[in-house]
Order: structure tokens, then sequence, then C-alpha cells
């Protein structure tokens, strides 16, 4: 039997059956039998009768509801779930198990090892303290503020010392935000990126360290970032999830296919890796974002214009995307490093991100792929954020044809 709540009080409404069940707006009734889906047999203090099955819900629902409410307000940032993964070694042993990702940084500190004497360093995020201690390995800098939120401090702290570094690593546990430094940084160095460049906002805490603690001309490591799209064909993961439904072992399934497009189509596809010919054009940077000027506010709505000219025919699946961050040299004239996380680079555990279109359309070589792209963060989930994309395809073949179209794609929420 179910105990449900009446969260609203109900209209009248006349029930097909003679005796029907009066209540109010918060009574708990007990639900016996649900001869139909609209009107389910219950009793209230004793007295039975129908009650219509649409003006109730699960007991204890209404809070349920009211929790969720309550932690997206209490926890827009979902600090216990993110500092929780954080404080296991799962996401450290993908972070650090990324070369690509981890040599860029290990080589920032080392080309720029001379520029770091003496110099006071913060690393935010410093996880298991790895860019800290490259620091303490490959410069001689007068001390690394090595900064980190999550349970993964404590162990930090003994890597530190298991290497011989604790004269010049400091470990401090708790929010970049809220952490107390001794003094002002000249160096601010942090691994922020997520999936879409933007994902999980760590960037935010970034510019509100170097706002409090970076000092007057002090450097910002990534300098720079850059979020990249293309159009590209997606022919293996369009088969696999969609065309799949078409004949399985002969049957027709493609009644699911609505099913198929709603469950694997209508967010983007994560740690996708798109081979450099699956890319229709050259690719374009749509957001570029400079860490010295980048303001918060900035992040609640990022756009970009993208126009792309179709190199080869081929299927228009979607929109991958992937980003580049720069780590400008201490020293004037100084080598920039780079970190990308595109097709043409070594992969990443990033790997990039697809946006699959509804539907597919063939194009041509010398089509226009152009269009908007814009990120809105999310008002209530302050690490996540919805992808706008905004096309049209204009051919210049004999048909003179265009196509519009736009998708919103949240991540993830
Ligand atoms: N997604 C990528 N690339 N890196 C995620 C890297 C996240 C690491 O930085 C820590 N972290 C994130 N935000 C803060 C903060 N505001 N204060 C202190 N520590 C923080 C997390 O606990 C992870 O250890």
């Amino acid at each position: 039997m179910l105990a449900v709540s009446v969260p609203f009080s109900p209209r009248l409404t006349v029930s097909p059956f003679a005796s029907q069940l009066s209540f109010s707006s918060g009574d708990k009734l007990l639900v016996h039998t649900k001869p139909s889906s609209d009107w389910w047999w219950a009793e209230l203090q004793g007295v039975t009768g129908y009650a219509p099955a649409s003006y109730l819900q699960p007991d204890g629902a209404e809070e349920e509801e009211e929790e969720e409410e309550d932690t997206s307000l209490q926890d827009p940032w979902q600090d216990e779930e993110y500092f929780g993964s954080y404080g296991t070694l799962k996401l450290h042993l993908e972070m650090l198990s990324d070369k690509t990702r981890t040599e860029a940084y290990r080589q920032v500190i080392f080309s720029n090892s001379a520029s770091l004497r003496n110099k006071v360093v913060m690393d935010l995020g410093c996880g298991t303290g790895i860019i800290s201690l490259f620091c303490a390995q490959l410069a001689q800098p007068s001390v690394v503020y090595a900064v980190e939120a999550s349970s993964m401090a404590a162990y930090t702290r003994q890597l530190v010392k298991q290497n011989g570094y604790e004269e010049v690593v400091v470990v401090l546990q708790g929010r970049a935000e809220e952490i107390e430094l001794p003094e002002q940084v000249d160096v601010l160095v942090s691994e922020w990126m997520g999936n879409c460049l933007l994902f999980e906002f760590m960037v935010e805490s970034v510019l509100l360290a170097r706002d409090r603690w970076l000092r007057e001309g002090g450097v910002i490591w990534p300098s720079s970032a850059a979020l990249t799209l293309v159009p590209c064909q997606a022919d293996s993961y369009f088969s696999e999830k969609m065309a799949f439904w078409e004949q399985p072992y002969g049957l027709d399934f493609t009644p699911l296919q609505p099913l198929a497009h709603q469950e694997f189509f209508t967010k983007p596809k994560f740690s996708h890796l798109i081979e450099p010919n699956d890319c229709l054009s050259a690719p374009c940077d749509v957001i570029c974002l400079n860490m010295y000027t980048l303001q918060v506010k900035d992040l609640e709505e990022m756009n970009g214009q993208f126009h792309f000219c179709v190199e080869k025919p081929g299927v228009f699946h979607g929109f991958t995307a992937w980003f580049t961050v720069h780590f400008k040299s201490l020293e004037e004239g100084g080598t920039t490093v780079e970190l990308n996380t595109g097709p043409n680079s070594e992969p990443t555990h990033w790997k990039q991100t697809l946006f699959m279109l509804d539907k597919p359309v063939s194009v041509c070589a010398g089509d226009s792929i152009s269009g908007t792209i814009l990120l809105r963060r999310n008002p209530v989930w302050r690490r996540h954020m919805t992808v706008t994309l905004n096309w049209n395809i204009s051919s210049t073949g004999e048909t003179d044809s265009s196509q519009v179209g736009t998708k919103t794609f949240p991540m993830w929420r």
C-alpha cells in the first residue's frame, strides 16, 4: 500500500465513481488499490473512497523535492560530492597518467626554472601536489603554497615530506577562496580546465585567487585559454547509437530511434576521440580567455561566432569541441608552452566533446557552416552549463539551398 500526500489543494472534480474520497492539501492517504491510472481506491482517517491519482504524490516526495531544492540552494557547487571525488585516487591517477597534460606543466616549470628562483608560488587545486613538486624539483622558488580542498591534502603533505621538499612546499587544506596565505604570490599556477574547457567552473576559484593573492605584475599559468570548434563526421558513433536500430538481427527496431535520440544525442558526448579526417573543415577558436582580464561575471554567458568552409564532401553529424591553453614565459621573449587537447595533438584524458545534431546533413566541398555558440552557466548548479549552437549551412551548388539549425545541450544540468 502506498502512503501519499496531497501536494496542493485539488480542484473539485466529478469522479466517475459515486464514492469519491474528500481530502485537503497535506492530507496523507493510504492507497489500497489502483483500479485505473486516474482513480485510486484510498483511505483517509478510516473513510475509503476514490481519489484522483494526479493530485497525489508518494509520501515524503515533497520533503525530498524540498531537499533537492535546498541542496541546490545550500550547495550549488555540490562541494561535498565534488571534493569527495577528489579525495580518492581515481581522478588523480587519471590526471597523473595523462602524460601530455602533466608533461606540459613540467615543461612550464622546467623552461622557467631560472626565473622561478626565490619566487612565491601558489598551486591552486594541487591534488597530489605534482606541479608543486615539479617546482621544488626543477627550480628554487622561495616557497610554494600548495592549496587543496579535498582530503587528499593530508596525503599530499606526506608526498612532499617523502620527497624531501617540506622546506619549500607548504600544503594548505581548504578552498582557495577561503584559505589565508601569509603573503601575496608572484606566480599563480593551476590545472583547472574541465570538459569543454569550463565544466566544473573551477576557473572561478582561480580568478578569485588571482584577485586576492596574485601580486601586481604577477604571472598566472595558464595565461590564456581557447575553446575550439569544428564541424565533423561521427559515423561510428551515429551507427553505434542510431543506425543500429534499423535492422538488428533482421528485425525493424526503428520505433526505438526516438528513444535513442533522446538518450544519446541530447547531452554532449565527452571523452569523444575525433579523428583528424572526421573534421569537415579547419577548426576555429570560438572563445578566447585572457586569464589576466577575465572576470567571474564574464563566466555567466560566453559566446562566440564561427564560419567554416567545408573542405570535402561528407556527412555533417555534429560539432566537436576541445581547448588549448598557453603558458607565457616568465622571461621576456621566452618560449610559450602550449597544451593543445585537439585531434592533431597527443590525446589527453579530456579527449574531445561531441555535440550531435538532431539530423545529420550531407555537405559538399565549398558549403559553408556559420553560426554562434553560447555557453550559459547554470544559475543554480554552479559547476554546470548549457551549450547552445546555432548554425546555417549554405550550399553554393546548383540548388542554392541553406539549412538553419539550433540545439541546446546541457552539461550536464
Ligand atoms: N578538472 C581539472 N582539470 N582539474 C580539476 C582539479 C581539481 C583538483 O583541485 C582541487 N580543487 C578544485 N577547486 C578547488 C578550490 N576552489 N580550492 C582548493 N582546491 C580545489 C580538487 O579537490 C582537485 O584535487
